[in-house]
């Protein structure tokens, strides 16, 4: 058991998951924790994170901070996806084996397993086969930074442990419409494309004007917004009097979808549960090398599939268009859960539940804030 009254660093204490992880950690009683946002430390500077651990001498370390982005984001910003996410990592995981820290627990991701990879994804697929080549960078990090946490251990007896969440969603998600993932895309593309439908032209003022993907002003003319909308593929089609909105790739790939409050309520069970010194005597032995844990649902769904769950939540009777000229990405990524399991976790919220709790979250704290 971990005493409630150890410090706890939780890097990325703002993003979607780390503010899930702060928030399901006080619940269990957790209350000391060092906590630096972005703009106070930036992750990358390798001295102000020394300087950082030096001074604060975290026991546990949750790493939650990363580059994060959808498919378009990890397949333009190629350079950046590779370059910052492999100096947080290091900078984390270096200083935490200096300052000896008592467990270190790596977020990566499900994009590190092969585009081929057999389904569901056992954790020792990781490196049989090439990888999906619009998240490669971002995956390449994510490899290094398991191969990091392994090494460690192996070489100085760390307890780093690296865990590999699925596709992930919940309060404090990103809704950029450019540069999200997919579901909080689709739920305020959706939610825009009603709005359009029921001339509610406030609604879409506001969403505009507090998240600007173009800032529009309160009172702009319904022609500057309408181009706006256009401009990412929301659009009124006067031919038939009916509203379009685009989604992208084929609708085909499937998608495993996990809410971000469970993801924080698996990373803190295998903190206080899991150790990698549990599996010592097996050093060099293939189980020691595939010691990252998969986190997810073991369900999956459709993005086309997907996308009608949330139509139907929002009540938009539009239409929805696919633009195969956009990537599909992956075609399948289901995890196999049954190590997660074996530790005695499993998920709560189901996607039909979860599309439901997201929306309400982005009317309340996304519109009205
Ligand atoms: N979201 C998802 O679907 C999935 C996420 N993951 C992994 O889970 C982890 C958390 O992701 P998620 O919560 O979605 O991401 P978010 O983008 O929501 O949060 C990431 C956090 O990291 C911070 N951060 C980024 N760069 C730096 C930096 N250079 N210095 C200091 N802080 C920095 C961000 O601060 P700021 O916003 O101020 O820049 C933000 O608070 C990541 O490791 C991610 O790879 C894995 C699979 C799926
Ligand atoms: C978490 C995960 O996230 C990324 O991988 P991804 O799963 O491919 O990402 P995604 O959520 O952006 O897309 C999922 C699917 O959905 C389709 N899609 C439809 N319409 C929209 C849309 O409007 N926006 C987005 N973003 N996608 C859309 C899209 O074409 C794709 O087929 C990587 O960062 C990867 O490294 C990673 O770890």
């Amino acid at each position: 058991m971990i005493d409630k009254s150890s410090k706890i660093y939780i890097a990325g204490h703002r993003g979607l998951v780390g503010s899930a992880i702060l928030k399901n950690l006080k619940n269990k009683g957790y209350s000391n924790f060092a906590l630096r946002t972005h703009g106070e430390l930036d992750l990358t500077n390798q001295t102000a994170v020394a300087d950082f651990f030096n001074q604060e001498k975290p026991e546990y370390v949750i790493l939650a901070a990363a580059k994060v982005g959808g498919i378009v984001a990890n397949n333009t910003y190629r350079a950046d996806f590779i370059y910052e996410n492999m100096m947080i990592q290091n900078n984390i995981i270096h200083q935490s084996y200096l300052n000896n820290v008592k467990k270190l627990v790596f977020l990566g991701s499900t994009c590190i397993y092969p585009k081929e990879a057999h389904q569901p994804m056992r954790e020792d697929e990781l490196l049989t086969s090439p990888l999906e080549y619009t998240n490669e960078p971002y995956a390449i990090a994510k490899i290094a930074g398991i191969k990091m946490c392994e090494s460690y251990n192996i070489q100085y007896g760390t307890n780093f442990l690296s865990i590999m969440p699925t596709n992930l969603y919940g309060p404090n998600d990103n809704f950029d419409l450019e540069k999200s993932h997919v579901l909080p895309a689709m739920i305020r593309k959706i939610h825009l494309g009603k709005s359009l439908q029921d001339g509610n032209w406030d609604t879409i003022r506001q969403d505009l004007n507090l998240r600007p993907i173009e800032k529009v002003a309160g009172n702009a003319p319904k022609e500057e917004i309408l181009a706006v909308l256009n401009k990412y593929g929301i659009s009124f089609k006067s031919e038939n009097n009916s509203v379009q909105v685009e989604l992208w790739g084929t609708g085909t790939p499937l998608r495993e979808f996990l809410w971000s409050e469970d993801m924080a309520d698996a990373t803190v069970h295998i903190m206080e549960t899991v150790n990698f010194s549990d599996l010592k005597n097996v050093i060099n032995s293939k189980e020691v090398r595939n010691t990252h844990i998969n986190i997810g649902t073991g369900k999956e769904i459709s993005i086309k599939e997907l996308a009608f769950l949330i139509k139907d939540k929002v009540g938009y009777s539009g239409e929805l268009w696919f633009n195969t000229e956009k990537p599909d990405g992956t075609l399948r990524k289901l995890t196999d859960v049954s190590k997660l399991n074996s530790l005695g976790w499993k998920h709560q919220i189901e996607i039909e539940d979860g599309i439901s709790l997201m929306y309400d979250w982005y009317k309340t704290y996304k519109l009205n804030n």
